[in-house]
């Protein structure tokens, strides 16, 4: 069995335990009884991708969709490696991480590529990889045989200072982030002053940033997700940074099971992404994302973790997948068509958050299941959809619904009323609700736009 410890320090704080089992895998059960609406984990992303046709209408910092986000001043963009942020700040924080010099150089490199030589899903992929090396940070608690703490550690020295000297030093190529740009004010970057200048001045006016590459969850993020009270100024520290050993630690499929479940070709591309990412950070020999020895075989194994791991971000508005997202802590779950939680998406600085919150009363020892799969679809396609994480749900709607009757219709019918929220994400059945019919839909979207 994969290391557990990692995975268990990031539930360290909620009602969660992690066991095991033979058919599942590891799995989580609650510690203690979770009240109906309760939190049960706010995660955070190890690396997250968003795909072409979502670059300029997400953050490619905190994730907020950029036109609805209340953070939003301008939308920036940057036209080497087509990132968008949805205010100075945000570029800013990710300058010094997910959009530092040679990421967004190896950025515009794999965007150009030839479909022949990566196709659409390992673009995606490679920057997946990309950004989970970027958000690496120092390890907490220290490593074990994996060897990365001095120089992060110096690293994030460095940046504590305000700015990142290690990143870029060595660069053999020209900086592309000159021809960076505010899209829609183009006198920001163009008015002769010097980018760090500009930096040192938005960082005094808008946030401190402490740790540049592991921006911390405040207080009010956690009360923009709704797992902090007004008064609870500690409410950040419940959520931890997920590292790098902790995705490394993630579950992927042996290659038989891959093979069963027609998911061979998604294990082989993993290596060919690695070969190319590698292949561009070699340029950069004192690169920082290859602090501690990370070589080609590791980025293979983190971003083999997409396999059985990710979570897909959707856009409400497009009404299609947006990206997705390596959450190590939320990966615990297993699935199950009948949920005991929900999950929504959040945008905050450092990727995002995603939060669980319990649908029902969940006793203490149950465990807890959350869902992969449209739930909304009949029991053929979410079975089909299931094979991507490469197991046959045996839930008791999936048994139930092989037999189809006009009941099991109904049962899915009312199940979606109960659950599905117009905006397609699954909601809340109210704390005071008998019936169990009227429901308040908690997603971001929905309470932003005041719908
Ligand atoms: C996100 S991981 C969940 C944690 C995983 N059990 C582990 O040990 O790391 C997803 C994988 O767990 C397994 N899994 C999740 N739900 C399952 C279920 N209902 N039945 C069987 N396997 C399941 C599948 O192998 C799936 O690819």
């Amino acid at each position: 069995m994969a290391d557990v410890q990692e995975l268990d320090s990031l539930m360290s704080h909620w009602p969660l335990c992690i066991a095991n089992s033979d058919d599942a895998g590891r799995f989580v059960r609650a510690a203690k009884d979770i009240q109906i609406g309760e939190c049960v984990l706010a995660a955070r992303p190890a690396g997250i991708t968003l795909l072409p046709h979502t670059r300029k209408r997400w953050c490619g910092n905190c994730s907020a969709f950029i036109a609805g986000s209340s953070r939003s001043t301008l939308p920036i963009g940057c036209r080497a490696c087509g990132m968008h942020f949805c205010s100075n700040s945000c570029m800013l924080t990710a300058g010094e991480s997910v959009h530092s010099e040679e990421v967004c150089d190896i950025r515009a490199s794999i965007n150009c590529l030839s479909n022949h030589e990566l196709d659409r899903e390992c673009k995606a992929l490679a920057h997946l990889l990309l950004d989970m090396l970027a958000r690496r940070t120092v390890e907490d608690p220290p490593p074990r045989p994996f060897q990365v703490e001095p120089s992060i550690q110096k690293r994030a020295s460095h940046q504590k200072s305000g700015r990142s000297k290690a990143r870029g030093k060595g660069s053999k190529k020209p900086s592309r982030r000159a021809r960076e740009t505010r899209e829609d004010d183009p006198e920001v970057m163009a008015d002769g002053e010097d980018d760090s200048i500009q930096a040192q001045k938005v960082c005094e006016e808008d946030t401190i940033i402490e740790e540049p590459n592991s921006c911390r969850v405040t207080s009010a993020d956690a009360r923009y997700a709704g797992f902090a009270p007004q008064d609870d100024k500690d409410a950040y520290k419940v959520v931890r940074t997920p590292t790098f050993r902790s995705v490394l630690s993630l579950m992927t499929p042996s290659p038989q099971l891959a093979e069963k479940f027609e998911q061979g070709f998604r294990l082989e591309r993993c290596s060919t992404v690695a070969r190319v990412v590698d292949e561009l950070l070699r340029e950069f020999p004192n690169s920082p994302l290859l602090d501690g020895g990370i070589s080609a075989s590791h980025m293979a194994d983190a971003i083999s973790k997409d396999m059985c791991n990710s979570f897909g971000l959707w856009d409400f508005f497009a009404s299609q997948i947006a990206g997705y997202g390596v959450f190590p802590g939320a990966s615990m779950f297993n699935h199950s068509c009948v949920p005991n939680v929900c999950h929504e998406f959040y945008d905050c600085p450092g990727g995002g958050l995603l939060v669980f919150r319990a649908l029902r009363l969940i006793p203490e020892g149950e465990e807890i299941m959350s869902y992969y799969t449209d739930l909304s679809k009949v029991d053929s396609d979410r079975r089909l959809q299931s094979r991507q994480w490469c197991f046959d749900c045996q839930c008791t709607r999936c048994q139930f619904n092989d037999v189809k009757t006009k009941e099991d219709k109904q049962l899915i019918l009312e199940f979606n009323q109960r659950y599905v929220c117009p905006c397609g994400s699954i909601r809340l059945q109210a704390a005071n609700d008998t019936e169990g019919r009227t429901s308040n839909c908690t997603c971001p979207i929905m309470n932003r736009l005041d719908i």
